[in-house]
């Protein structure tokens, strides 16, 4: 991450950031710093010809019990070159999703981007070259609108002067009201597991360094539950001895995961919301109990429908792994009447969070 000077935070659209401004119906918190505090500037502070690449991780939010506060950073990742162009919005989009993205202004880089020049005081978007190659599959609970949202912030603070650019707590609160909760953001541009809180200020984010035995594993469905229905399950209160003991599971998750992975099957229990979303993700609620039955520390990524084992070795991995595949064929494993298959895949933490690079012309390939 890169920056230089403090921005505030507009979001997508214009208004002034705050509840309801997220893109996945959370509730973000008051923005850091007030809208009035950035001189204004025109399109031209930024050359004709400047390209830069960025290059986001995925992530993994809540983390069992860290429900909107932990998040982990999974290494597979979008990768996104944005070019300043004269004039104009244009595209070449591959991978996930890319079928399915606004072609225009409403894409969410781009509204990303206009968000974090707003808070530099450049009101006017530039004329852009937009290529996004996408690895991180949409609502599947593995932080694609995060690593979306964090790669434009990320692309347009890079593309500024020096002088302008916006330094490193500016782009996690302008990520973090974007997108409305920061344990996803937090990973993608921090690397590692992050712990977050929202502060009376804006957020703060503490990354941690993850025990190096320790072996994410990723059961993908081919089905998807949108965030923002995922967050609508969630009620509005949940009772005193939950949350203590919730609370306790929280904690220990963050001695486990970074200093005794035996402890990660106690770690990784939640009750505060899985199982409030089980009924919209009956199969991988039902994977789940396989797993854990199994004694294995398996949790719903994110908002789900994924399923992350955090598995505490490569034996334990290679373990997890063989029971996902086991399930595909359970008459459980199916919704809608249809069986529904999952891509397995071992993945690493990522340690580094965004990686941002200014490409000379003749180096774009
Ligand atoms: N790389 C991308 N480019 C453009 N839009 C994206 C990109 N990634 C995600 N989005 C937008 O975000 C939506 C998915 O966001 P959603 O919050 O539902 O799921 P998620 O972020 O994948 O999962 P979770 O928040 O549970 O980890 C997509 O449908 C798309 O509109
Ligand atoms: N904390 C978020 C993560 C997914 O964006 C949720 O569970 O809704």
């Amino acid at each position: 991450m890169s920056g230089a000077t403090t921005g505030d935070a507009v979001p997508a659209g214009g208004a002034p950031a705050g509840a309801g401004a997220a893109v996945n119906g959370a509730t973000p918190v008051e923005p850091l710093v007030d809208g009035q505090s950035a001189a204004l500037h025109g399109p031209e502070v930024i050359p004709a010809g400047r390209t830069v690449r960025v290059t986001v991780p995925a992530s993994s939010g809540n983390v069992g019990p860290g429900y909107d506060c932990l998040g982990l950073a999974l290494g597979r990742y979008d990768r996104l070159t944005v070019t300043r162009t004269g004039s104009g919005l244009t595209f070449e989009l591959t991978g996930e999703g890319s079928d399915e993205v606004p072609r225009t202004a409403e894409h969410l880089v781009i509204r990303a981007m206009r968000t974090a020049w707003r808070a530099a005081g450049l009101l006017e978007l530039p004329g852009l070259h937009v290529v996004a190659e996408n690895r991180i599959p949409h609502s599947r609970g593995m932080g694609s609108s995060a690593s979306a949202i964090v790669a434009g912030v990320a692309a347009a603070n890079a593309l500024l002067p020096e002088e302008l650019r916006l330094d490193a707590n500016a782009l996690l609160q302008i990520c973090s009201q974007m997108e409305g909760h920061p344990d996803n953001v937090a990973p993608s541009l921090l690397g590692g597991l992050v712990i977050s809180y929202a502060a009376e200020d804006g957020y703060r984010s503490v990354p941690v360094r993850v025990h190096g035995e320790i072996r994410p594993v990723v059961a993908v469905p081919d089905y998807e539950v949108p965030t923002r229905l995922a967050r609508g399950l969630i009620p509005e209160a949940v009772p005193h001895r939950d949350a203590a003991a919730n609370s306790g599971r929280a904690a220990l998750l963050v001695h486990a995961a970074t200093a005794d992975p035996a402890q990660l099957f106690a770690g990784t229990a939640d009750l505060l919301h899985q199982q409030y979303r089980a009924g919209a993700m009956a199969p991988s609620a039902a994977l789940l109990a396989r797993l854990r039955g199994r004694g294995l520390p398996a949790i719903i990524s994110g908002a789900g429908p994924t399923v992350l084992v955090l598995a505490e070795d490569a034996e334990r991995a290679a373990l997890a792994a063989e029971e996902i595949r086991a399930f595909g064929e359970d008459p459980a494993s199916s919704l809608d009447g249809r069986r529904v298959t999952w891509a397995v895949e071992e993945l690493t933490v990522d340690a580094e969070g965004v990686i941002v690079e200014t490409v000379e012309s003749g180096e774009l390939s």
